[in-house]
Parts: structure tokens; sequence; C-alpha cells
């Protein structure tokens, strides 16, 4: 017997059709791990751009390196996050993370995936919402959940179809959020070492950051 759940995942599993990559380009960027200082250096980048049949986003991949000759690359997943990652909001550290990590990817090597999964998969306009519940008292969870969503509702089969699709089964992840490992596992990809990534912390975002350490298991002690 099997349930509907496990077909689903099966299905997801083997089936590389759910998943095309449509467009490869260069791409040259400024690296400034450091916002403040000096010149940014520039760096040649690859840009990847997939379509899929699960939820109809368009996903990235920006690589650092010949992707062909990676072992066991380092990898952010990194949801999408309009107001801190182009805004520069300091109510999350979501933009400190996404600079850190292509820094990181730059001088070593390896695969950063932009998931269009906005607002931890509810949408900017929810996520705007979720803020002024914010404003008024709730935590991020607790808004998530007065406006009717689970706390989280991402998925990572997508992030791992792309890793297949650039020949990749095992990574070192950046990040601070054990979720995302198990995830990744259900769906082949095996996580050798988690590099954390505690930056961005900021007197705005203490009890926002403070929510993800209690409510969400995310490890964000630095030792
Ligand atoms: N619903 C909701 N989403 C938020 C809020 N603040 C940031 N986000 C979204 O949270 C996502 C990032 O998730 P985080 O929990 O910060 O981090 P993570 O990706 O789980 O873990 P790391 O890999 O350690 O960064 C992005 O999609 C942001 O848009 C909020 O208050 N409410």
């Amino acid at each position: 017997m099997l349930s509907i759940e496990q077909l689903v995942q099966y299905r997801q599993i083997f089936d590389s059709s759910l998943i095309k990559r449509e467009a490869k380009i260069k791409l040259p960027s400024a690296i400034n791990k450091t916002a403040h200082v000096g010149e940014p250096e520039t760096h040649h980048f690859d840009l990847y751009g997939y379509k899929n049949a699960i939820d109809n986003q368009e996903h990235v991949a920006l690589i650092s390196g010949d992707v062909e000759k990676f072992d066991i690359p380092l990898v952010r997943i990194h949801s999408e996050c309009l107001t801190g990652d182009v805004f520069g909001s300091l109510r999350c550290d979501c933009g400190p993370q996404l600079n850190h990590a292509k820094a990181m990817i730059a001088k070593e090597g390896g695969i950063i995936l932009y998931m269009r999964q906005e607002g931890r998969g509810i949408g900017l306009l929810n996520k705007l919402k979720a803020y002024e519940l914010q404003e008024c008292g709730a935590d991020t969870v607790e808004a998530n959940h007065q406006l009717g969503f689970a706390a989280d509702l991402r998925r990572y089969e997508l992030s791992a179809f792309m890793l297949k699709d650039l020949g990749i089964s095992k990574i070192k992840l950046i990040t601070n959020n054990p979720d995302k490992i198990h995830a990744l596992a259900k769906f082949g990809i095996e996580v050798i070492e988690r590099v954390p990534l505690i930056v961005g912390q900021a007197e705005e975002n203490i009890s926002y950051m403070q929510t993800k350490k209690e409510k969400m298991s995310h490890l964000l002690d630095k030792e």
C-alpha cells in the first residue's frame, strides 16, 4: 500500500521532466562582503535560469567556478526576500546573508540557488501583511498563523532537482536552518557539512532572530 503523498514523492524524485534549464548566461557581479569598505571586486559568475511544472516560478542558480568539476560544492539555498535582498531591510537578516554567501562562493567556488519562495512561501503581499501584524505585537510565526498560513510553506524538491540537473548530489550547505538539511535528504541530496551563516543581526531584528531560534529551531549561537 502506498499513500498519495508517497506516490507524489516518488514521481518527484524520479521525474526530471518536471524541471528544465532554459537559459545560461555569464554574470559579472560586484562582490562587497563588507559593504562600507573599499571598492567592490568584480567576479564572473554563471547564471542558469529554470522553469518548472511544480510551482511555475522562475528559479535561478548562480554559479562560481566550473560546475562540471565540482565534487562536494558549497551551496546556499536562498529564499527570495524583496525587502531584505533589494531594499536592505533590517527587519530580517536576508540581505547580508545573500551578500555574504555570494562572497563565499566567489572565493571558494559553489552555487547559490535563488528560490522564488518569498516570505517563506506566503508571497510578498502576505509577508507585508504579516509585517503589519508584527507591528501590532505578533511574532513572525504568530503573524503567519493569524493570516491562516503555517509558519513556513517552503518546499525543497525544486532545489534538489536543480542540483541534480547540475550533476550534484552531495553538498556543503550554507544555512542555520536544520529543516533544509532534512528536506533535501528526502529528495536525494546529502548534506555532508553545514556551514553556518550568522550575519546581519541588528537592533531592528532582535525579536525576529529570537523567534527563529526559539520557535523555528534555527542554530544561531555563535561558537
Ligand atoms: N512570512 C514571513 N517571511 C519572512 C519574514 N521575514 C523574512 N521572511 C522570509 O523568510 C525567508 C528566509 O527565511 P529565514 O527563516 O530567514 O531563513 P532560512 O532560509 O530558513 O534559513 P537560513 O538558510 O539560515 O537563512 C525569505 O523568503 C524572507 O522573505 C516574516 O516576518 N514573515
